[in-house]
């Protein structure tokens, strides 16, 4: 029998607590019905006293959001806990979050408050919000930095006192998984009365541990996780959500837990967290980051394609993401390789097959990433597809501030060389002008540009052109490190692609004539 985790969302209170991340009622509330869709138990909408904004939206989200429950968090000041019942009373479910700090150093320093005061300020709060509804959170906080018999002493008091939910915070990130889940036990055996509540966690990330420290308390008993998409909140953030939800569902035969989330909205939530609160999620981050379902290397690329669990602990659609993604690239091998040409609709010997796999190898050395057009870049190039009726064979260039930019052409035409010269309002224009001259062909030319495939100063320069003949438009290609070199280039290419679609065009060693 699989034991119930509650999934208690702090995306919009603790996650917006992150520096820099300000979200408006409209942000809020979006997010929270999005929350109610991937099924989570619990949304902490805010912290209403923090001001007449964060009161408005939990108040929104409290009155639109049906579902969960919603909860907002309250110092334990009686204050504070009468705006966050006005904030959240017309809630289906309303929950009283309140919360008061029970280590010496909290206690000392920031509250100037003793022991004994700190306790009756719990008992008290929990009271005071016991009176508006049935469903009161209490929090220690900076419960694992705390005295473990007065934090115990605490807890006790305050399910005594009515809380519903006892959430033990490790607030600065401080426990290490062995610990924490000990510490969750010693607190599930030493408070008589624990049976009477939930018992939940609060971890950061300061350590990187706070996912494994929450894993490490449900195996100790904890029955609710605290956690935000993404992971986001204080300083180094909570217990990712999508994270922890997902160990739980991937590991379900080890850790026998299971909650109410559709895993299938995950990446959809953490899409629209990440684009409202402006936080981006690191290409690497588990289970939603660009790079947790892809693969690059030749070896894992050919275990995937074969069979998709050789490299894969978990099937992307899972988590709503449609498929993986092969990324090819100077690591990536040639069953991937052909793989990604026969999806482009090319099919080569293998012969063609060893010859574009050189030419991509050398590309991918200089090139972060190989897209598709330069796959097809490399086939039309290197397999010859379009037969090259035309040829670069040298090219010379007068240019400057005070010259009229003049280009010398040399061009194979059916293996005569053939040269021209002309004058443009630029070398590039010079360039085309002088290749019209020698094919003989009426273009339009309808698009350029210039792209540099690599950095630095030994950059490659990609040239696109689109020509315009009758009413077809034809697209060349062209790399080089010089980009006048790779204009003409470009040009030429699709010249070449006009030749070979018009089968009506002759192209003689006196230029091109129509038959
Ligand atoms: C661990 C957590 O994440 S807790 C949640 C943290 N989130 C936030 O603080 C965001 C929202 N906070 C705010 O907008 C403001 O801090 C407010 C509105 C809550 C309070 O603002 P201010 O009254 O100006 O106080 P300020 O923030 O400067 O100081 C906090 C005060 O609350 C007291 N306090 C802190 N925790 C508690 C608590 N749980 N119960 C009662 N009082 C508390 C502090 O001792 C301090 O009191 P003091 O003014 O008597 O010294
Ligand atoms: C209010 C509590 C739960 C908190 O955010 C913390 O201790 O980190």
């Amino acid at each position: 029998m699989s034991r119930k985790v509650y999934i208690f969302d702090t995306t919009l209170r603790d996650g917006e607590q992150s520096p820099g991340v300000n979200l408006n009622i409209q942000e809020k509330l979006e997010i929270a019905q999005q929350l109610a869709r991937l099924g989570v138990d619990i949304i902490e909408a805010g912290f209403p006293i923090a001001s007449p904004g964060d009161f408005e939206a939990v108040r929104a989200i409290a009155r639109n959001v049906k579902g969960p429950v919603i909860a907002a968090l309250a110092r334990i000041s009686p204050g504070d806990i009468d705006r966050a019942w006005e904030a959240v009373k017309d809630a289906e479910q309303p929950r009283i979050h309140t919360f008061i700090a029970t280590s010496e150093i909290h206690m000392r320093y920031k509250l100037r408050m003793t022991r004994e005061q700190v306790l009756e300020a719990a008992v008290n709060g929990v009271k005071h919000a016991k009176k508006y509804t049935s469903d009161v959170e209490f929090s220690p906080e900076d419960g694992f930095r705390s005295d473990l018999d007065f934090l115990c002493q605490v807890v006790e008091a305050a399910i005594e006192a009515g809380a519903t939910t006892i959430n033990i915070p490790d607030t600065v990130g401080y426990a290490t998984p062995d610990e924490f889940g000990k510490f969750i036990a010693e607190i599930r055996a030493r408070v008589p009365n624990i049976d009477k509540a939930v018992l939940s966690v609060h971890c950061h990330n300061d350590l990187g541990l706070a996912v494994a420290n929450s894993l490490a308390a449900l195996v100790n008993g904890a029955q609710q996780v605290e956690c935000a998409v993404n992971g986001i909140g204080e300083r180094a953030g909570n217990t990712a959500l999508e994270e922890v939800v997902m160990a739980l569902y991937t590991r379900k035969a080890y850790y026998g837990f299971e909650t109410n989330i559709k895993t299938e909205e995950i990446y959809r939530t953490s899409k629209l967290v990440s684009s409202l609160t402006g936080m981006p999620i690191q290409p690497n981050k588990a289970i939603v980051g660009r790079n947790a379902f892809a693969h690059e290397s030749g070896i894992h690329q050919d275990g995937v394609l074969k069979e998709r669990t050789t490299y894969e602990i978990m099937n992307p659609a899972m988590i709503g993401l449609v498929q993986n993604n092969i990324v090819l690239g100077k690591h990536s091998g040639r069953h991937a390789f052909k793989k990604r040409l026969e999806e482009l609709g090319f099919r080569l010997t293998e012969a063609e097959l060893d010859k574009a796999f050189i030419r991509f190898k050398n590309l991918a050395d200089r090139k972060k990433e190989i897209t598709d057009k330069d796959l097809e870049a490399i086939v039309e190039d290197e397999i010859r597809i379009i037969p090259e009726k035309f040829q670069l064979e040298h090219l010379h260039i007068s240019a400057g501030t005070r010259v009229v930019p003049t280009a010398t052409i040399g061009i194979r035409v059916e293996d005569q060389l053939r040269e021209e010269a002309a004058c443009g309002d630029g070398p590039v224009d010079a360039v085309f002008k002088a290749i019209d001259k020698i094919a003989g062909l009426q273009v339009c030319l309808k698009h350029y540009s210039l792209n540099a495939v690599t950095g630095g100063k030994d950059a490659m320069g990609e040239v696109t052109v689109k020509l315009q003949h009758e009413d077809k438009v034809y697209t060349g290609r062209g790399i080089s490190t010089d980009i006048i070199e790779a204009s003409a280039k470009a040009y030429i290419n699709a010249l070449n692609k006009i030749v070979f679609d018009r089968k009506d065009i002759t192209v003689t060693n006196a230029g091109t004539v129509n038959s």
